[in-house]
């Protein structure tokens, strides 16, 4: 059963993130959350820290306080919800809202404190390629196939020069969350005004992912199906439950 709670925060999140279309840096702030999770010693993951320095001062979460900021005034309204949930319910509203599939959410991550901040350089880094993508993605428990489907929701989006250094979308829709983006790194270069990472190529490297790039690219469902999957574990990582 949907708490009252979570109807709620989803319908204040529907309403800004349609205003405001800004759906691609809420997937991302909640991505940043999660993401930096070590499966290993278990420090990380959604609960939240990313709104205490030091950890909002990394580069690789430059320019997300836009996103913090805006999602303050949901939880202003909403105290009962925790900053790890209202990330991950933000990026799950915006997905569906930009087209893409129902992503099952659970509520009830806790708050990590100041303390629980993790080490900078958990995140990946755009210029790298696929050993360093495994590098960190298996550190979240992630595998290759999950590294090929969570990189889809560069089809939401754009990067900014002031964030990143690097500029523009990666596809012509970056408000519609479908397939397009698997269709657009294929191509050896990128449309007028598009953009490919360094680690978007670094998908075709290996053979087994590659062909996931063009099964993906062919065949949106079979990529919603599994896009729904990862994202539902990416937003679980380290959660501790209430
Ligand atoms: C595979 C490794 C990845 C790398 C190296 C990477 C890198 C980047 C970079 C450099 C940007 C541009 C940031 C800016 O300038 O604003 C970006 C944006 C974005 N990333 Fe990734 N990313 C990766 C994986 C992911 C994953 C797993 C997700 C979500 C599941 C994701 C979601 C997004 C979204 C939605 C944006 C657009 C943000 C906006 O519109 O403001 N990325 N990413």
């Amino acid at each position: 059963m949907v708490s009252e709670l979570e109807t709620a925060v989803r319908a204040d999140l529907a309403a800004l993130i349609k205003e405001k279309n800004c759906h691609g840096i809420m997937v991302r702030v909640a991505w940043h959350d999660a993401g930096t999770y070590n499966t290993h010693d278990g420090t990380g993951g959604a609960n939240g820290s990313q709104r205490f320095a030091p950890e909002c001062t990394h580069a690789a979460n430059a320019g997300l306080n836009i996103a913090r900021d805006m999602l303050q005034a949901i939880k202003d309204k909403h105290p009962d919800i925790s900053y790890a949930d209202l990330y991950q319910l933000a990026s799950i509203v915006a997905i569906e809202d930009a087209g893409g599939p129902a992503i099952p959410f659970r509520m009830g991550r806790k708050d990590a404190e100041a303390p629980q901040c993790t080490p900078d350089g958990r995140l990946p880094d755009a210029d790298k390629r696929m050993p360093h993508l495994r590098d960190i993605f298996y550190r979240m428990g992630f595998n290759d196939e999950e590294i090929v489907t969570l990189s889809g929701a560069h089809t939401l989006g754009a990067a900014h020069k002031d964030r990143s250094g690097f500029d523009g979308p990666w596809t012509s829709n970056p408000n519609v969350f479908d397939n397009s983006y698997y269709k657009e790194i294929l191509k050896e270069e990128p449309g007028s005004g598009l953009l490919h990472l360094p680690s978007d190529k670094a998908l075709l490297d290996e053979p087994r992912c590659k062909a996931l790039v063009e099964t993906y690219a062919a065949d949106q469902a079979t990529f919603f199906q599994s896009y729904a999957k990862a994202h539902q574990k990416l937003s679980e990582l380290g959660a501790n439950w209430a």
